[in-house]
């Protein structure tokens, strides 16, 4: 057993040498236990996760079976902090509100080592109260050793019984689940609002969906084509993707580690963004009729990972791409990501450029311009929330109020600057129904010079499976426990001719 799990074992073949001596360990818990905590103490002032965390292992320079524990103990915490909380209320007979920061944080990691990873219960409450001592002080170490003794006294099914409530549904499954009760019913509203649930089925899909963002999303990596071969990443140990033709997948290890995804030719992409772009890609458009250059723009692009599938294809298709992004940060990020792309198409000849500036200028300031135009609004999230442990804490309804006027002011803008036959993407990484298919209803009652066209059939005709449970279209939502990838929403609008 990992010294991460408080003992060695050694059928697990050889390790590294800790770098932290044994009483020093138990002391003030684990390296990789103090990995963990310093993040989600991060987390907790407004960090995200996934950034924190790599920056955190190198710090703490983990092995590699240590530093997998911590990324488990890390995100697994945070996912399931809903639960835990509950747990460790009935557990410590107080409300979560009543415990220091620093020492909520050592119990929920104690419960998920007892409660979801298997780590024997005596190390778990060892390791809990010597952190809770280096992080909060010897007065901790009691409430702490009493907390974790409790949660260790049941199983998860028994403490489901216990702390999950039967009705109202909305707190059952918010419990169960561990998801805010506004986002399990702004889901379930998504489910059937999309067509893939009906009010009698909508309590079942919700809970698959919610448990679906409970498992780690798979590492779905891009061969950006032009660029990068599928086989080279199945050569590297990845297997063929299940939607996309350039897609591969990962099922452990470092995507760093392969040479494609270091040089930028490939990269780590959720399958369902992937087919967004490809879809745009492939939209028929019309009016053109000249002969000249088609011109593409990536509306909102930071940090990239659409516009570096859009560059490939334009490449391949001898079109031109401005990728444009407000946030002078992100679009750096952007300009990273197109550099293989950048360096072909100067080669060939092509226009592709990253640009700083609001997307809603667009409309005034170039109109009538662009052939495709993709509008990667930005959103909630709530389709993502299996890549962003954090997330569904940190988010909150109002953001709603803000992002409507901002995804409206976007779509409006991409249309102004579609010439008559080009095509728009709208696309988000969430299915909320505020941000998705009411944010398009609305842009098209103002407007009789745009069609909404099949977002289903250019999904289903650039997937390589058959692409099916899409909604009752014309606009399409992918969902993580149908189709394994993100809660992706397209819709695809055709400016008359
Ligand atoms: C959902 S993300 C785009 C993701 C990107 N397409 C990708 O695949 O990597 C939305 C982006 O829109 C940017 N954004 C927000 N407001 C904007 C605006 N008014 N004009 C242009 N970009 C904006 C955000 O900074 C963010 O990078």
């Amino acid at each position: 057993m990992s010294d991460a799990r408080g003992g060695g074992d050694r059928r697990r073949g050889p390790r590294q040498k800790s770098r932290t001596a044994p009483a020093e360990r138990s002391r003030r818990g684990s390296p990789a236990r103090r990995t963990a905590h310093a993040v989600l103490q991060a987390v907790g002032e407004g960090a995200y996760a996934n950034l924190e965390l790599p920056k955190a292992l190198r710090r703490a320079r983990l092995d590699d079976r240590d530093a997998a524990f911590a990324t488990e103990l890390t995100y697994g915490t945070l996912r399931m902090q809903g639960f835990y909380d509950a747990v460790i209320t009935e557990a410590a007979g107080r409300a979560t509100s009543r415990l220091d920061g620093g020492v909520l944080d050592v119990l929920r990691m104690g419960a998920h080592q007892v409660l979801a990873m298997r780590v024997p219960d005596h190390a778990a409450a060892d390791q809990a109260v010597a952190l809770a001592r280096s992080v909060a002080g010897p007065g901790a170490a009691g409430l702490v050793n009493a907390v974790m003794r409790r949660i260790s006294e049941s199983s998860v099914a028994e403490w489901r019984e216990r702390v999950v409530p039967v009705e109202p549904l909305a707190e059952r499954l918010s419990i169960e689940h561990s998801h805010p009760v506004w986002i399990v019913k702004a889901l379930r509203q998504a489910l059937i609002g999309h067509g893939v649930a009906t009010s009698e089925t909508a309590d079942n899909a919700v809970a698959e969906l919610l448990a679906a963002h409970n498992v780690p999303a798979p590492v779905s990596l891009v061969a950006r084509p032009g660029l990068a071969e599928v086989d080279e990443l199945l050569g590297a140990g990845a297997h063929v993707g299940r939607w996309s033709p350039f897609a591969a997948e990962l099922d452990g290890g470092d995507p760093g580690a392969i040479a494609a995804v270091r040089d930028g030719r490939a990269a780590v992409q959720d399958e369902g963004s992937q087919l967004l772009a490809l879809a745009l890609a492939a939209a028929p458009v019309s009016g053109r009729g000249d002969g000249a250059t088609e011109q593409w723009l990536d509306l909102c692009a930071g940090p990239g990972g659409k516009a570096g599938l859009l560059a490939a294809e334009a490449l391949a298709q001898g079109a031109d791409l401005v990728a444009n992004e407000i946030s002078d940060h992100r679009a750096e990020l952007v300009r990273q990501t197109l550099r293989p792309a950048l360096t072909a198409a100067q080669t060939a000849g092509r226009h592709l450029e990253v640009r700083t500036g609001d997307g809603r200028e667009f409309g005034v300031d170039e109109p009538e311009r662009y052939d495709r135009v993709l509008v990667d609004a930005p959103c909630t999230g709530l389709g993502a929330l299996r890549r962003r442990p954090e997330a569904r804490w940190r988010r909150q309804p109002s953001d709603l109020v803000g992002l409507g006027p901002l995804q409206r002011g976007l779509l409006v803008a991409a249309i102004e600057a579609t010439r008559p036959g080009g095509v728009v993407a709208y696309a988000t990484c969430s299915p909320h129904l505020s941000e998705t298919t009411f944010v398009v209803r609305d842009v098209l009652k103002k407007r009789d010079d745009v069609e909404q066209i099949e977002a289903r059939d250019l999904l289903a005709h650039v997937a390589t499976g058959g692409l099916t449970d899409l909604g009752d279209g014309p606009h399409a939502q992918m969902w993580p426990h149908i189709h394994g990838t993100d809660g992706m929403f397209l819709a695809v609008l055709r400016k008359r001719a």
